[in-house]
Order: structure tokens, then C-alpha cells, then sequence
């Protein structure tokens, strides 16, 4: 045969015309076949090992259509994505024709091997495709009218060829259809299976994780606990009750005590396979110390605020001396978080991080918490004895978290080892050196407590090489840049989990008194509102205390901007104050362009002179 493509074009579907091309192409002949390439016996076993699970769920499947279309002298066969025929099914008559042409397992029909067909055709084509009679390349196999489908794992990737072959003049129209749905059949029984897999694996890893797990339905009602949470409460329907009730998914974190354990309760957030399902999990608190393995580096710290980025300047070259710090500023501020950038950043680094909240641990504990014990120097001191913090810490850092809480004694013992750089354990002798950098933070005025005499001076100055004050979040310039990188870090965030501009007024507008950690929770606490959908200023508004709302502009301010263009001119003000009239970085603050900006300031007659 001469394929005459042109003289066929009408007639002929422009895929197989390229087909033929590329058989052309390839060098092969319409009336002579090239060397078979056939898979040996241990070849053939090795492709079976290889799509054993393509095989395992075809199978049953393809016996089943087999059974359907019996007495229509055809042959199913199943090829791998490289074009070797791996399973057939079919009509014993049919299946000696079908031997003629090598259409049997371990054949290789990929269009370079046997020109335009349905199997080779398919992969290239990646769709289902029907060859009929002439249409193949090789004049042997025109007897034949195939249709065939690429079957694809659930993960998008081809997994291999489903062919109907028959008599062409058995050709029935349905065939392509066919053999569509019966890889469709193939795939779907891959993603169950892959399903269920995962549902194991979830309930596996559900199951064994540490902390306790407890799921609720829409009703607050308990529907499921893993093993921890059986551990720690017991599998009594009401004692698990009482502990989840009143949880409400949009508290995210609260406390619990259980059998004398204190359990942080947080809300992981909706099970989204099942949408109106809950699992909260109980994280165990360390009521005395923080015995925190270093998590954060300067890197964590978002920032695109001038003064917090010379304090994070200034913090990095501080790293590098080996002088105490003091940090203060507000709750919330990021204290902790440059406490440990900077122990990170430092030569200590590999050296252990420890903190220690003096504010948590009673009075008569302090001590001994952070000097150690010696065997039986109190009523329930350990039989061994015990470091202490600045032990543990010989190397690293220690950071005395809420220093101006610390009791006026602790505060003399605490200057003596700073001084002698050595401790002695409560109720010992020995005289133990020890070689730790002091980090110290507090949200209290020092300067106040030691007018007050709450705090000694001589302290202070110890503590002091370098102070750092954070600043709070609502002096900061980079509200938005905060809230979008909180929004952007949500488990639970959807494409659409944005605020609306007046959503991101009232973050210009509210004083934050908890600074970075209030507008985490607030947002979290909205998006999880919003349910995927935009964050408004209601839903804001909602969850902050209005007492809290800025008053910046004298009299005027003690009122909310009334209605939505009221509420734009103010953040198009703001933010040209905060960039000093620099339209750029004023249109960059709003998130819109610098023509948007200009035609909404002319609109509202905003004049800002610079
Ligand atoms: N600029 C920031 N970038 C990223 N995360 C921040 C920033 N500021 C604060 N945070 C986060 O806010 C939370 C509170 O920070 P941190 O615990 O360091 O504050 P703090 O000043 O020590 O608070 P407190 O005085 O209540 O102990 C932490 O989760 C911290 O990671």
C-alpha cells in the first residue's frame, strides 16, 4: 500500500494522517513489518511485577466486559504506557487471528513498532482514539478495527492502554465508548483503593499521635478519640464530654486541667471531608519552664517596618558580643521570638536555649528552678538533687522571661551568679561555674519598678549591656504586610481567604493592645469565620473589643467613619501620612495601583501636601 495521504484527506481524521507521517518518518513500510520486538517469558513477568496494581484492578473489570460482549469475536487487551501487551481477554477464534499479527501478550505495539494503531496511537495521542481497517499503517493489520484508551492513575500520570480488537467487519460505533468506560471503571477502582488507602493512613496517623485527639460533630457531640485521648481521660462517653464541652471552633485555644494536668484544648479546625466536623487536641503545658529547643531565626521575624528593622539590625550585631539583653516592650510584641533569633544567630547556637517565665513559677520555687537543688534541701526535693536552669543552660542562653516579676530575693541571688558567674544549689555548698549568656524581657516599666523599689537597680544594669524596645503593633507601619503573612501561614486558608478593604481599615484603625499574637488569633479566628469566603470589617469588629479602636484624629475619631467612602478617604489618608505623601509606597500600603490611588484621591479631594 502507498499511503496517499493527500488523495485521503477528506476521509481520513487528521490525527492518523499524522500518524502515518510519522510512521513515514520513522522509516517504516506499509507492506513489511520490522523485526518484532517481543517481551521473553522473564521480561513479560517483570511487567507484570511492575503493574501489579493495574493488573490486580483490571482484571475482574475486563473479565466482567469480556463476558458482556462474548460471541462478538473480539480480544481485550491491556498494554503497558511502553506498548507491550500485558493481559488479553478474549474470543479463543479470534485470539488465532489476532496471534497472526502478534496482537498477544508481550508484543510491543507502539506506532514505532507497528505503525498507526490503536494502542501505539492512543499514547501519543493520549486519548481514546478508533483505528478501522485501512486506517492502520501495515497493510497486515487491516483486518482489524480497534478502539483504544489510555487508562491514568489518580495521580495524572498514564498507567497504561485498554484495546478492543475485532473483524473490521465486526466494527460496531459503541466500541470507542466502550472501551472510554471501561478505563474510566480501571481508574475509579485506583482511586478508591488509593482512597481508602489514605483514610487508613490518616486514621493511622490520627490514631497514633501523641497528643490527645477528640473529634466532634456539628452538635459538639463526641464521634471519635484516638488512643492518647482513651489514655489520658479514659473512654467514659461523659468524662470526654466534659472536657470538650463548649468548644467552640471559633475559640481556638483554652485550658483544661485533667487529673491534675494542665491541657491546652486547641481547635485544629474543621475536617473538610466532612465539613461540619471538629477535632480539638489537648497539648500538655509545662506550667513550670519552657524548656524550648531553639525555633526561630531572624528570618522569622516579618518586618517591613522601619524602627523594627534597625531593631532587628542592631539585634543581629548584638548577637555576635557576649553582653546580657534586656528586651521590653508589650505582650505579644515578638520578645521571645528575638530572644531566640538572636541565641540562634549567635556563637551559642549549637548551645542549649532555655526559658524560663519567672512570672509562672511560685515564689518559694524560683530559686531552686534556676540554681538547682541539692538531696533533700526541701519537702519534696528529688533524692538526687536537681540542676537548674542556669546548669542546663552552660554553653547557651537562658532567657528570663517577665524579669520584672521576679521576687526581690531571687533578684539578689540572681545578681550574685551574674556577677560570679558561678551558682550555687539550694541547700549546697559547692560553687559550680557556669558560662551562660542572660538574656532578660519584661513588659513592665523597670525604670518605674525601681522608683518603686519592686526592682534593683544594680540588677538592671547588670541585665542591661544593650536594651532592645520592641515596638507595638500599632505604631507599626506594616499592619497589612503582618496580617497578609498570617492569613498566608493558615492551615485552613482558601484562594479566597483575603480581606476586604474595609476589613483592612479596621486593621489600620484597631489599637491591637495584644499585638502580633492578637491579630494571629483574630485572624485565624475570621477566616475560620469567613468559611473560605473574604474577612470583613464586621467579623473584625465582632471579634475585638471596640474600646480598643484607635482615636488618632482628636474629636472627630471618637466616631466610626460613617459609611464606605468615609472609611476609604481614611485609609487612603493614613497611609499617605505613614509614607509621607510617597504615592508609590502609599498605593503599595493600600494594595491597589498608583492610578487607582490618584483617581480616588481626586475623587474624594484628597490634597496631601508632602
Ligand atoms: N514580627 C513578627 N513576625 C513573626 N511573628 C511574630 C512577630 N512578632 C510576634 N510574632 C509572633 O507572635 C507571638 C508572640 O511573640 P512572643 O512570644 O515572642 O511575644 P512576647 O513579646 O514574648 O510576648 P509575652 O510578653 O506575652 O511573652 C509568637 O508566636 C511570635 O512568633
Amino acid at each position: 500500500m502507498s499511503v496517499n495521504i493527500s488523495a485521503d484527506k477528506g476521509a481520513i481524521p487528521a490525527f492518523i494522517q499524522e500518524s502515518w507521517q510519522r510512521c513515514i518518518s520513522k522509516g517504516l513500510q506499509p507492506s513489511m513489518m520490522d523485526k518484532e520486538d517481543m517481551l521473553g517469558a522473564f521480561e513479560l513477568a517483570e511487567y507484570h511485577d511492575r503493574y501489579a496494581e493495574l493488573l490486580y484492578h483490571s482484571s475482574p473489570i475486563l473479565k466482567e466486559v469480556y463476558h458482556s460482549i462474548n460471541g462478538l469475536e473480539s480480544i481485550l487487551l491491556l498494554a503497558a504506557p511502553e506498548g507491550y501487551i500485558i493481559e488479553t481477554v478474549g474470543d479463543p477464534a479470534f485470539i488465532r487471528h489476532a496471534n497472526n499479527v502478534s496482537l498477544r501478550k508481550g508484543a510491543n505495539w507502539l506506532e514505532e513498532s507497528k505503525g498507526t494503531n490503536a494502542i501505539g496511537t492512543a499514547i501519543v495521542e493520549k486519548n481514546p482514539v478508533l483505528i478501522h481497517g485501512s486506517q492502520h499503517f501495515h497493510q497486515d493489520n487491516h483486518f482489524l478495527t480497534c478502539a483504544a484508551s489510555p487508562i491514568y492513575h489518580p495521580d495524572g500520570h498514564l498507567l497504561g492502554v485498554l484495546n478492543l480488537s475485532s473483524h473490521q467487519q465486526n466494527y460496531h460505533p459503541f466500541s470507542i465508548s466502550l472501551v472510554q468506560r471501561v478505563a474510566d471503571s480501571i481508574k475509579q477502582s485506583l482511586l478508591l483503593s488509593h482512597t481508602q488507602k489514605r483514610e487508613k493512613n490518616l486514621y493511622f496517623i490520627y490514631d497514633s499521635y501523641p497528643d490527645p485527639l477528640i473529634t466532634l460533630d456539628k452538635e459538639g457531640k463526641v464521634t471519635d478519640l484516638n488512643s492518647a485521648a482513651s489514655h489520658v481521660i479514659g473512654t467514659s462517653e461523659k468524662q470526654v464530654s466534659n472536657i470538650v464541652s463548649g468548644t467552640d471552633p471559633l475559640v481556638l485555644e483554652r485550658r483544661v486541667s485533667i487529673k491534675g494536668q494542665e491541657f491546652l484544648v486547641q481547635t485544629l479546625g474543621k475536617n473538610m471531608e466532612h465539613q461540619s466536623s471538629v477535632i480539638v487536641r489537648l497539648k500538655k503545658q509545662k506550667l513550670i519552664d519552657r524548656l524550648t529547643t531553639n525555633r526561630y531565626q531572624f528570618n522569622d521575624i516579618i518586618s517591613n517596618d522601619p524602627q523594627m528593622n534597625q531593631i532587628i539590625s542592631i539585634a543581629k550585631r548584638a548577637s555576635a558580643l557576649d553582653i546580657s539583653l534586656l528586651i521590653t516592650g508589650e505582650s505579644g510584641t515578638g520578645k521571645e521570638l528575638f530572644a531566640q533569633s538572636i541565641h540562634g544567630y549567635s556563637l551559642r547556637s549549637d548551645k542549649p536555649f532555655i526559658a524560663i517565665n519567672c512570672s509562672a513559677i511560685p515564689e518559694n520555687l524560683l530559686e531552686s528552678e534556676l540554681f538547682g537543688y541539692e538531696k533533700g534541701a526541701f519537702t519534696g526535693a528529688k533524692n538526687g538533687g536537681h540542676k537548674g536552669k542556669f546548669e542546663a543552660a552552660d554553653g547557651g542562653t537562658l532567657f528570663l522571661d517577665e524579669i520584672g516579676d521576679m521576687p526581690l530575693q531571687a533578684q539578689a541571688s540572681l545578681l550574685r551568679v551574674l556577677q560570679e558567674r558561678c551558682v550555687t544549689r539550694v541547700g549546697g555548698h559547692a560553687s559550680i561555674p557556669i558560662d551562660v549568656r542572660v538574656i532578660a524581657a519584661t513588659n513592665k516599666d523597670l525604670q518605674k519598678e525601681m522608683e518603686a523599689g519592686e526592682f534593683r537597680a544594680d540588677l538592671f544594669f547588670r541585665l542591661c549591656g544593650l536594651s532592645l524596645k520592641l515596638p507595638n503593633l500599632r505604631s507599626r507601619k506594616d499592619l497589612l504586610l503582618l496580617a497578609e503573612y498570617i492569613l498566608a501561614d493558615l492551615p485552613y486558608k482558601s484562594e479566597h481567604t483575603e480581606l476586604t478593604v474595609e476589613a483592612k481599615t479596621f486593621v489600620l484603625e484597631y489599637s491591637w493592645p495584644g499585638n502580633f499574637r492578637e491579630l494571629q488569633n483574630v485572624l485565624g479566628q475570621a477566616a475560620f469565620l469567613a468559611d473560605n469566603g473574604p474577612i470583613t470589617r464586621d467579623m473584625l469588629v465582632a471579634l475585638c473589643p471596640v474600646s480598643s479602636i484607635k482615636n488618632e484624629e482628636g474629636a472627630n475619631a471618637d466616631r466610626e467613619p460613617r459609611n464606605f467612602q468615609e472609611q476609604e478617604t481614611k485609609l487612603i489618608r493614613n497611609a499617605l501620612e505613614r509614607t509621607s505623601g510617597n504615592i508609590s509606597n502609599a498605593a503599595k500600603q493600600l494594595d491597589i495601583g498608583r492610578n487607582t490611588l490618584y483617581r480616588k484621591m481626586k475623587k474624594y479631594g484628597i490634597n496631601f501636601q508632602k
